[in-house]
């Protein structure tokens, strides 16, 4: 496994790998590496002959300096990993090499950027198209895989690749439970033992809203009813519980099921903002 710094160390090897006929998945990351980064990684290596992961906490992304700053941080851990995962290559930018002078780039997303995440956190999706965008760029990758859990991002990152015309495939992975429900994500590093408890309260959530959905009742009745049993539980804040169309973002106020439909949750468990969703018609 080869570290890479910078795009005068990839240029040629990237080359090699073209004239040979490889093709290159890339895996983008902000490290804290768990077995959901390693689906994302395994899919790539099944599916392309090179994989590159990056490791790189984007500060533009970040609405909220506390959240960047505390961001976990297990550089030495994350190598090991990749390392046993089989990776060809991590590209480890400095925010220098990402951000030679300061970004004053805006992307307009429409409506895609006005709910749930867009709207909980201002300028977030306009810093993922930056760096993704950038990092399109500097590794030039035939695929690139992301996670299913962050759905609205996979809604931008569509939109990103079709408007700007980026000639790759993008690849989607389930999100990776642990043997409780809870998603994995690198923030709940950051939750203590009781916190980890509650954050169950996401994942439950949705299994309910999925099973009474089925079950016939009522949409807006399971969004009432969720809302009220966060507010019994002093640990946890609900943002939003949304029933959405899984590529535009629209909102439903009534569920369909000849239509596609998602449920996206998002909820501070004490300082510690998780998001969630489930898939209800695919
Ligand atoms: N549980 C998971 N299952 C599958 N893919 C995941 C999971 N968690 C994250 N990913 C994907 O891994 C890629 C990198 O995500 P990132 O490094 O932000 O990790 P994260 O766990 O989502 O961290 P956090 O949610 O705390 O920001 C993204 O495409 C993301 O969707
Ligand atoms: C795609 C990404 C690596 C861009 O910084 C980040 O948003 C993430 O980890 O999901
Ligand atoms: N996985 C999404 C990255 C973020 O929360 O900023």
């Amino acid at each position: 496994m080869k570290l890479i710094h910078n795009q005068a160390e990839w240029n040629p090897l990237w080359l090699n790998h073209l004239r040979t006929n490889q093709q290159i998945g890339l895996v983008p990351t902000m490290g804290a590496l768990h077995d959901g980064h390693l689906d994302l990684v395994k899919k790539s290596r099944s599916t392309c002959e090179v994989t590159v992961v990056s490791i790189f906490v984007n500060p533009t992304q970040f609405n909220n300096p506390e959240d960047f700053q505390k961001y976990p941080k297990t550089l030495d851990q994350d190598l090991e990993k990749l390392e046993q995962a089989g990776v060809d290559y991590v590209f480890l930018p400095t925010e220098k090499v990402m951000y030679p002078f300061p970004s004053k780039l805006k992307f307009d997303f429409g409506d895609l950027e006005h709910v749930l995440e867009g709207e909980f956190r201002p300028g977030h999706f306009n810093g993922v198209g930056i760096v993704v965008s950038k990092l399109f760029h500097l590794i030039r990758p035939q695929v690139a895989f992301f996670g299913q859990k962050d759905l609205q991002q996979v809604a931008v990152i569509k939109r990103l690749v079709d408007d700007l015309s980026f000639d790759l495939k993008l690849e989607v992975v389930p999100t990776k439970r642990e043997s409780d429900g809870l998603a994995m994500s690198s923030r709940n590093l950051r939750l203590n033992q009781e916190e980890r408890q509650k954050a169950l309260i996401l994942f439950h959530s949705l299994e309910k809203a999925k099973a009474e959905l089925f079950s016939g009742k009522n949409w807006l009745e399971i969004q009432r009813q969720i809302e009220s049993e966060f507010e019994h539980e002093h640990v946890a804040k609900l943002e939003y519980f949304e029933l959405i169309h899984p590529d535009s973002f629209e909102t439903y106020s009534s569920f369909d099921s000849s239509q596609k439909s998602s449920v996206c949750i998002s909820a501070f468990i004490g300082e510690i903002r998780l998001i969630d969703n489930m898939p209800i018609i695919s």
